[in-house]
């Protein structure tokens, strides 16, 4: 069947819009189903490579190059369009060269083909976000200040990300390049951004809180650079599981509320989680993980780097009455290390860890491996093909003494990939490895 790509539909040239919709979500062409089929043999792909790579363990795949584990089908997203609850805007220059154009860049620096496409088609985004990206464009219209497309090439006004949650409010964050400008300039134009929001045409937006982040760099947390509330409320709320969690400016939350149910489901499920058990929720987030397992555990110790996202786990916790909860803030590759080696009595040691696509860092592999009493571990990747398979030949490989990888090999034991993303190739996989 012909899906078409970004250069042609089945030999018919396309758009500029259908190449953005290729561009970010190329399997829009796609039915749901014969998504989901594509995604599952794609992650069935990714397991034979990785148990490949796993030379001791010839005994991971058989003679024919099926898998020695089981791969479960995908569990799909209960929703389809519209999922995502952060969006985030870049400005470039439009189809009618304006560089005042709020939307989605197809073509590349190097080419000097950059084209920036409103993304009002784009199926995986909703409404508001687009609303929100619009008016914002309109705004920035009106400004004097040129937009900010190349760091150098001078300019203030950045991208903007919008977050919505299922209660229907919205947060929207505005990056500024502050170039020369002196504070007092600065406020006179966060002065007219919120006016813009709050009593001009903007305010068809209904925004909930406004942000504004003065930023030199691509992208700076709130420990760089303050997230600066304009107006409104400071944070925003979702509901996980009949869980409550608060998020603020800085912190990750999984874009897909609905996916991210599923997939806590499918890891609360894998996880074998008991009452004398301890869980290690390794990059934490606002501590969705460990929260919403925290009822059939003893303990949850949930580690991440970013400040905001920690206070947040931790007010989390208190917010649904949950007291077996710790979170540490710092990088994962120094807490852990350190705290596993003052845990000698915790005998029942789950990890559970979700990174970003960078992976895990060698230095928490290393712990983790080394440490006896983790006989399981789960490893949620949103890109399992990228780092995380550098991550999978540490946990999993022969032991390697010049590396330090000295503690039993984990072998993996099943896989279930989530849809946390329709209309894209990715997925969440996630891997459970015990020894
Ligand atoms: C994919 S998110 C997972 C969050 C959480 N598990 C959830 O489901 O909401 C990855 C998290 O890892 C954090 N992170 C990135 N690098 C880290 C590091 N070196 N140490 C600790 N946390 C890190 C990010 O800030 C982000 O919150």
């Amino acid at each position: 069947m012909c899906q078409g790509s970004a250069e042609s539909t089945c030999g018919e040239a396309v758009s500029l819009e259908e190449r953005l919709a290729f561009t970010v979500t190329p399997l829009w062409r796609l039915s749901y189903e014969e998504q989901l089929q594509w995604k599952q043999e794609q992650q069935h792909k990714i397991l034979i490579q990785m148990s490949n790579h796993l030379e001791q363990d010839s005994s991971l795949t058989s003679s024919k190059g099926e898998l020695a584990f089981p791969v479960l089908p995908i569990v799909p997203s209960p929703v389809r369009n519209g999922y995502r609850n952060k969006s985030t805007f870049s400005i470039n220059k439009g189809v009618d060269g304006n560089p005042k154009t709020v939307g989605f860049y197809i073509g590349t620096g190097k080419g000097r083909n950059i084209v920036c496409i409103h993304g009002d088609h784009l199926l995986n985004i909703p409404s508001k976000h687009k609303l929100v990206g619009r008016s914002y464009e309109d705004f920035i219209r009106t400004s004097p200040l040129k937009p900010c497309l190349l760091f150098h090439d001078g300019g203030h006004w950045r991208e903007i990300t919008v977050r919505t949650n299922s209660a229907g409010n919205t947060m929207a964050i505005v990056y500024f390049h502050p170039q020369n400008l002196s504070p007092n300039e600065i406020d006179v134009h966060k002065e007219s951004l919120v006016e813009y929001f709050q009593k001009g045409p903007g305010t068809v937006c209904q925004l909930d809180s406004l942000y504004f982040q003065e930023s030199t760099m691509t992208r700076c947390s709130h420990k760089d650079s303050p997230y600066q509330l304009l107006y409104g409320e400071p944070h925003i709320y979702e509901e996980i599981l009949g869980l409550k969690f608060r998020i603020s400016a800085d912190s990750f939350f999984q874009v897909n509320r609905a996916a991210a149910e599923a997939l806590y489901m499918t890891v609360g499920d894998l996880s074998k989680a008991n009452e004398q058990g301890t869980l290690l929720d390794v990059c934490c987030g606002t501590g969705a993980i460990g929260i919403s397992l925290s009822s059939r555990l003893k303990k949850v110790i949930g580690i991440e780097l970013i400040e905001q996202a920690v206070e947040d786990a931790k007010y989390n916790a208190a917010l649904n009455g949950i007291q077996n909860c710790e979170f540490l803030s710092g990088k994962a590759e120094v807490v852990l290390p350190n705290m596993l080696a003052t845990m000698h009595s915790e005998k029942a040691l789950t990890a559970i860890v979700n990174p970003s696509r960078a992976g895990l860092h060698y230095r928490v592999i290393r712990a983790l491996r080394n440490n006896p009493n983790i006989q399981r571990l789960i490893y949620i990747s949103c890109k399992p093909e990228g780092e995380a398979m550098r991550n999978f030949k540490e946990l999993c490989g022969k032991t390697d003494l010049k590396r330090k990888l000295t503690g039993k090999a984990f072998t993996p034991r099943i896989a279930v990939p989530v849809d946390m993303f329709p209309h894209t190739p990715h997925c969440e996989l996630v891997l459970v490895l015990e020894r």
